[in-house]
């Protein structure tokens, strides 16, 4: 292998992209001011102004085709003929990293830096002679918290870094693929870019959150001379080199925040370590960033450091930070050399040179021996004479000794060089075998901290995971615990509820017999109340009745009779007959004169007239008595059917008062009782007129009385005359001569008197029984008219004692509402019955589910105790499965998602057998490529309007 070593500063250029949105929108202004020679620009901020000079700066408005133009395109060729190549892209988070590196890869102005790398590369093959073939292939990782992820086969995601002495640093078991054309590269970067880790931030919409890094590894050989040549192209974008706070990272986002800071602060010391020219160790290995970079920090490398920034005063102290940071780097010292194998005629040349020195080494050796041996046995070897590797072989004298630290021979010096062309592991200065020793252990070691950390990260997932279904047996455990209590709570509710029913069931039972003797109690006082208000009425009407009657009767007689003529008449005539009789058991001294017969007579006729009168006065009477009797009857019917009305009416008015409760009283009052008053005043004018009628008819009876009355003074009158004339015939008796004669006529007519007077008698009883009867049923319509009016009046006074009737009624209403209450409460128990059934029956079938769901709770946790000892058994033989599953996988998926890739493509140089052989890269081809990347287009589209 031969070296061709140059020692090359780090590259760096610095791009400033155009103010954001955001930017704009807090007021931020461009604090950036650019030189017109392209490689200085001055920062005006707040905080600091100053200069700052690079190998180029790209203002906001540069184009990506510019930028890869003056700042990239050169590394191609240099990683075409062999050189290993690092570009990479710092910046704040939202900078422009990404769109530098990657950009829109199918847009063919806005594509990045990657995508005319690869199109350069393709082009460079093509226009190399057909002599050389290549072979191209391309890896893509990232670095996401500590862990290289492969991205291209993602399930790889903690390979671990080794480092052997050819090969130097690389990353074990990273799936590189063979690509032949600008297609297949798009695809791999397409899959490998989906498969990114991106996150949201108040900078950047879709932030990369990890370090990726894309690799392509051309391999070139001479087929003229058999030559082989490699040069490695890595491409890195770094993530953000931002101030958390400012992008508002959080949680996840801050602990990957702080893992990238861990990283780029690696990056940051190894820089500074490399550039302070005191530091004889350089940190590679504090990070995996750093140590993946190892060879393009200050080793084996072309770099090329593509500061990103923002030229917004917004972001100020991060541009800040970042331009000192591109400042710092800008010193590295890299020693780029092309990784070439020799050609065989190469070889002869360094063999034959390599055997010349091998002879003069010996001679050397052997000069050195015998000038040793002088020394050791106590001779003195002068100066001029001692060993040298100029001497040579011709030296007889003992060679000089020389120092390990300064070495001449051109071959140790070489093979130094290769091991310093690499940016050795910071260790003391080893042997040769002890470093690959110690390298091949710490591979090893590596691989066993990285399948630790794998079996760690796949534990702690298995932790995970089972804390997950843990949690959820919990909380299933919960779920149910906590229905098992709602349901234990509601059973005991249920059974409150029940006692309280049964309780109030009782209650109800109790209070309903209470109410019903009450309501007996009500009932019987009502009957007996009403008993005895009817008793009292009757005995209070019988005893005014029969009261009123005697004296009613006693004041008709006085009025018939009032000064008793007629009595007294009658005892005279009585007297009279009784004397007649007396003159007839005095037989014969007894004369009376026919005259004074005569006289009698005709006062008897007149008597008998009289009598005759009196009885058509008696007949009239009747007749009155019987027009009285009618009279009576026709009132007691109206008296009733105005019972009956008065009824009627209190029944209406007492529901039209229950219907409508909130008309006004009152006015119901009022209304009803002008009506009644109505009423009363018709009906006490039609009863007054009947009364005056009365009136008039008793005047009348009075008057005929009277008439009567003064006839029987006349009749009396008469009765004296007779008395007086009997007197008279009395004394003259003796003087009558017939006294036979007279007595048979007196007896005759003491016969006859004796007989009228037993029929006046008669008569006069007959006549007095009727009076009587008559007087009877008079004073009998009087005592109804009376209570006629007393009814009347009780109904006026109804009617004025609302209050009164309003008590009947609630007392009515209150009974009615005792028997409703009743009712209902006879209701409430059926259906408190009904109630208490039921809940039983749910009791029943609550009770029924929480043993069927205690069942199912035993059977849950004890399946879970036996899961749970199973799972662990499990465990073990699943994780093996696990592992085996996922290399199979890989190995799989690896083959299956890049058929293309795991055999290698020689390609020839020229355009007939290249990889596109006839198909010079152009848009149109890379427009074929499968699927839009439409990464960030969107805010690209509205960054342009912003623009
Ligand atoms: N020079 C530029 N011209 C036009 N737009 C740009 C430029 N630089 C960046 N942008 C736009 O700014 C946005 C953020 O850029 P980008 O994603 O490249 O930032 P980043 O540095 O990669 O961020 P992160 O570190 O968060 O991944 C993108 O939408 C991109 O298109």
């Amino acid at each position: 292998m031969s070296n061709a070593n140059a020692g090359n500063n780090i590259k760096v250029v610095c791009r400033f992209r155009p103010q954001n949105s955001r930017e704009i929108r807090e007021g931020g202004v461009p604090i950036i001011n650019y030189d017109e020679n392209g490689e200085t620009c001055r920062m005006e901020g707040k905080e600091f102004q100053g200069n700052f000079t690079f190998d180029r700066i790209f203002p906001p408005e540069t184009t990506q085709k510019a930028v890869f133009d003056e700042s990239i395109k050169p590394i191609v060729d240099e990683v075409i003929s062999g050189y290993n190549g690092t570009v990479f892209a710092y910046g704040q988070t939202g900078s422009g990293k990404t769109h530098t590196m990657m950009g829109n890869m199918d847009d063919d102005e806005f594509k990045g830096l990657i995508p005319r790398i690869v199109e350069q590369i393709f082009a460079s093959i093509i226009a190399s002679p057909s002599t050389i073939e290549y072979t191209v292939k391309v890896s893509y990782m990232e670095i996401y918290m500590e862990k290289i992820r492969d991205l291209l086969n993602p399930q790889n995601d903690n390979l671990p870094i080794h480092e052997e002495k050819n090969r130097g640093v690389y990353v074990k078991g990273l799936l590189e693929v063979y690509v032949s054309s600008i297609q297949e590269v798009y695809e791999v970067m397409k899959r490998g870019g989906s498969a990114r880790i991106v996150a949201y931030t108040n900078m950047n919409a879709e932030s990369s959150r990890s370090h990726s890094i894309f690799v392509i590894t051309v391999n070139q050989k001479n087929l003229t001379d058999g030559s082989v040549k490699s040069g490695k192209l890595s491409l890195v974008d770094l993530a953000g080199s931002e101030k958390v706070g400012k992008t508002g990272a959080s949680g996840q986002t801050l602990e990957e925040a702080k893992k990238i800071n861990k990283s780029l602060s690696a990056l940051g010391m190894v820089i500074n370590a490399l550039t302070d020219g005191k530091s004889t160790h350089i940190p590679y290995r504090d990070s995996k960033l750093t140590r993946i970079l190892q060879e393009s920090l200050g080793g084996n490398s072309r770099t090329t450091l593509i500061i990103n920034s923002s030229p917004s005063s917004f972001n100020e102290a991060e541009t800040l930070s970042t331009l000192r940071f591109g400042m710092r780097a800008k010193s590295i010292k890299n020693k780029a050399k092309v990784n070439a194998e020799l050609s065989p005629a190469e070889l002869k040349a360094l063999l034959k040179k390599a055997k010349s020195d091998a002879v003069s080494f010996q001679q050397y050796i052997s000069a050195l021996e015998g000038e040793v041996g002088v020394w050791r046995s106590g001779g003195n070897v002068p100066k001029e004479k001692w060993a040298s590797m100029e001497k040579g072989s011709n030296s007889t004298a003992p060679p000089t000794p020389t120092t390990p630290t300064n070495p001449t021979n051109p071959a140790i010096e070489a093979a130094k060089k290769e091991i310093d062309s690499r940016p050795s592991t910071p260790a003391p200065i080893l042997e040769k075998d002890e470093r690959e020793e110690f390298l091949r252990r710490e591979n090893e070691l590596t691989d066993q901290i990285a399948d630790k950390e794998s079996i760690l990260a796949n534990q702690e997932k298995l932790l995970l995971e089972m804390k997950e279904e843990l949690d959820s047996y919990k909380d299933q455990e919960e779920t149910i615990t906590r229905e098992n209590k709602q349901m234990v709570t509601e059973l005991n509710d249920l059974k409150v509820q029940l006692e309280k029913v049964t309780y109030d069931n009782k209650e109800s039972d109790i209070t309903m017999d209470s109410l019903r003797e009450a309501n007996v109690e009500l009932t019987n006082e009502l009957d007996s109340l009403k008993r005895s208000l009817t008793d009292l009425r009757a005995a209070q009407k019988e005893g005014d009745k029969e009261q009123k009657k005697q004296e009613k009767m006693a004041q008709i007689l006085a009025e018939l009779d009032p000064t008793g003529v007629i009595s007294a008449k009658e005892k005279q005539i009585r007297d009279t007959v009784l004397k007649l009789e007396s003159i007839d058991s005095a037989q014969e001294n007894v004369t009376i004169n026919i005259e004074e017969l005569i006289s009698v007579r005709h006062e008897l006729a007149e008597s008998k007239a009289l009598v005759s009168t009196h009885e058509q006065t008696i007949n009239e009477l009747h007749q009155e008595n019987e027009h009285l009797t009618r009279k009576r009857d026709e009132l007691e019917y109206r008296l009733n059917s105005l019972e009956l009305e008065y009824e009627e009416l209190l029944d209406k008015t007492i529901a039209e008062e229950e219907a409508n409760n909130n008309i006004d009283i009152s006015e119901t009052i009022a209304e009803l009782r002008g009506k009644l008053e109505a009423q009363f005043v018709a009906k006490k004018e039609v009863q007054q007129k009947e009364i005056d009628e009365l009136k008039q008819e008793l005047e009348k009876k009075n008057e005929e009385l009277h008439k009567l009355n003064s006839a029987l003074v006349d009749l009396k009158k008469a009765n004296e005359e007779l008395q007086i004339a009997i007197n008279e015939k009395d004394a003259r008796s003796e003087s009558h001569k017939n006294v036979a004669e007279k007595e048979k006529d007196m007896e005759r007519i003491r016969k006859t008197m004796a007989q009228q007077l037993a029929d006046f008698d008669v008569m006069k009883k007959a006549l007095m029984r009727d009076l009587q009867n008559r007087c009877e049923k008079v004073v009998e319509l009087e005592i109804s008219l009376d209570e006629t009016r007393e009814q009347y009046n009780n109904v006026l006074r109804n009617n004025n004692n609302k209050a009164q009737q309003k008590k009947m009624a609630f007392l009515e209403r209150n009974l009615e509402q005792l028997t409703n209450v009743q009712k209902q409460l006879v209701e409430q128990n059926s259906s408190l019955k009904k109630e208490v059934a039921i809940a039983e029956r749910k009791l029943l079938a609550r009770n029924e589910r929480i043993q069927a769901l205690e069942a199912l709770l035993q059977d849950a946790q004890e399946k879970l105790t036996t899961q749970n000892q199973k799972f662990e058994a499990q465990l073990q033989a699943v994780r093996e499965r696990l592992e085996q599953a996922r290399s199979q996988k890989s190995i799989n998926s690896s083959s299956a998602g890049f058929n293309f890739g795991r055999i290698a493509k020689p390609i020839r140089g020229g355009s007939s057998n290249g990889p596109d052989a006839g198909s010079p890269i152009n848009n149109s081809q890379i427009a074929q490529v499968q699927g839009k990347n439409d990464r960030r287009g969107s805010w690209l589209s509205g960054f342009r309007q912003s623009q």
